[in-house]
């Protein structure tokens, strides 16, 4: 057992959690950094405000008790496939994955650096988003273009948020009674993303080379035809950054309806507006159609996993996404939906559905223990 503070940096907020084992000494999150208006300029302030925070508790990271810190790491490119322990090579070789991941890695290196600076002696852990990832057949993780272009850029499906899909695929394989279940996990966050996980291995996912790919997230667009981006640089006359702007910043459910959280579009439902109708129908749209496809790819489904905010609190959505599907095995109870219980397919169903909490902050601790103690 040890102490570990884990700080999970993402593109907008960082939240943290100082463990004790599975006991939980203290927890928050600083959110809307670097957005307009924000007191929170960018990551180094807001962790700067987390270690006051825990110092002020006699929980600070000059605190002797502390055994060592974990990050989650979005981008590990290549390079990074399982839990890393952080050197300066490490360091190095995180900055130059920053181009694949310009919004979200230069996140993850602040935590590290403002830890370094006040205990360079502490172990420090970097959790990688894509290791999970890492198993992916050649079949589903390449782009179908010239391979010279592909290899030089290091172009190919990475994926993202492993470390929720590894510990929710691990809950749902338990819950199913075997480790080698099929399972299709659906992680609908701020960010979202499908996977599908055999026997533990995850086989495809449907984030790719960056966040973006997939499914229709709060304000990114998930799937489109890369013509249509074409046009818009040729014809519209958009630069990069302003179609970058569009597609994580202004698409998704704040495009479609001008709202990105689930739970304004779901009130806007509830009184018929259609802009927040259309915005609900293309999002659950998306999601059965790589349900169907994951389907296929594992051909064989023990169990479907709904987690994230979205997931894990909106029952219109699961409904919506799975119903309709019972000649393949998929039977919702609708009560059972509705109140949200961690299995929501009737009895009998031959798929389960589930729904079950993601803790990416428990599983970066465990993996940052890990690798500690195999470097001790
Ligand atoms: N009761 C709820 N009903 C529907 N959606 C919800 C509910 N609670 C939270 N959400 C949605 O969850 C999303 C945020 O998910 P979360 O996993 O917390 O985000 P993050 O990716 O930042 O960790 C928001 O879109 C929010 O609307
Ligand atoms: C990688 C990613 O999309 O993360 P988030 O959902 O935290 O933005
Ligand atoms: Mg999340």
């Amino acid at each position: 057992m040890g102490r570990v503070l884990v700080v999970n940096s993402g593109s907008s907020s960082v939240k943290y959690r100082l463990l004790e084992g599975d006991e939980r000494l203290a927890s928050g999150t600083v959110e809307r950094i670097g957005e307009p208006g924000s007191p929170v300029p960018d990551h180094e302030a807001a962790l700067k405000l987390i270690g006051a925070e825990l110092a002020g508790r006699g929980l600070g990271i000059d605190s002797p008790e502390l055994t060592a810190v974990g990050h989650r790491v979005v981008h590990g490119g290549v390079t990074f496939t399982e839990p890393t322990l952080i050197t300066d090579d490490v360091v190095g070789k995180i900055e130059e994955l920053i181009p694949l991941a310009p919004l979200h890695n230069p996140a993850g290196l602040a935590g590290i650096e403002a830890v370094r600076r006040l205990r360079p002696d502490l172990p420090q852990v970097a959790v990688f988003d894509t290791a999970f990832h890492a198993t992916i057949p050649p079949a589903a993780a390449a782009y179908a273009i010239d391979r010279e272009v592909a290899e030089r850029w290091r172009i190919r499906r990475y994926g993202f948020h492993g470390t929720s899909h590894a510990y929710v695929s691990r809950e749902a394989a338990r819950l199913a009674g075997t480790p080698s279940a099929g399972v299709i996990v659906l992680h609908l966050g701020n960010g979202a993303s499908a996977s599908a996980v055999s026997g533990g291995r995850c086989v495809d996912t449907s984030m790719g080379m960056t966040p973006l790919e997939g499914l229709v997230m709060g304000t990114r667009s998930g799937d489109v035809d890369p013509g249509a981006l074409l046009y818009l640089a040729r014809t519209a006359g958009m630069s990069p950054e302003e179609i970058d702007t569009l597609l994580n910043r202004r698409s998704g459910l704040l495009g479609l309806c001008g709202d990105n959280d689930m739970r304004a579009v779901q009130e806007r439902l509830a009184v018929g507006d259609p802009a927040a109708e259309l915005a609900m129908a293309v999002y659950c749209h998306r999601l059965r159609k790589y349900v169907g496809a994951y389907y296929a790819v594992l051909g064989s489904v023990d169990v479907i996993a709904f987690t994230g905010g979205v997931g894990e609190n909106s029952a219109p959505v699961r409904e919506r996404t799975l119903t309709g599907l019972e000649r393949l095995g998929i039977v919702l109870d609708p009560g059972r939906n509705a109140r949200g219980e961690r299995t929501i397919s009737a009895d009998g169903s031959p798929v389960r559905v589930a729904v079950i909490p993601t803790d990416e902050e428990l599983e970066i601790a465990h993996q940052t223990l890990e690798v500690v103690e195999r470097h001790r």
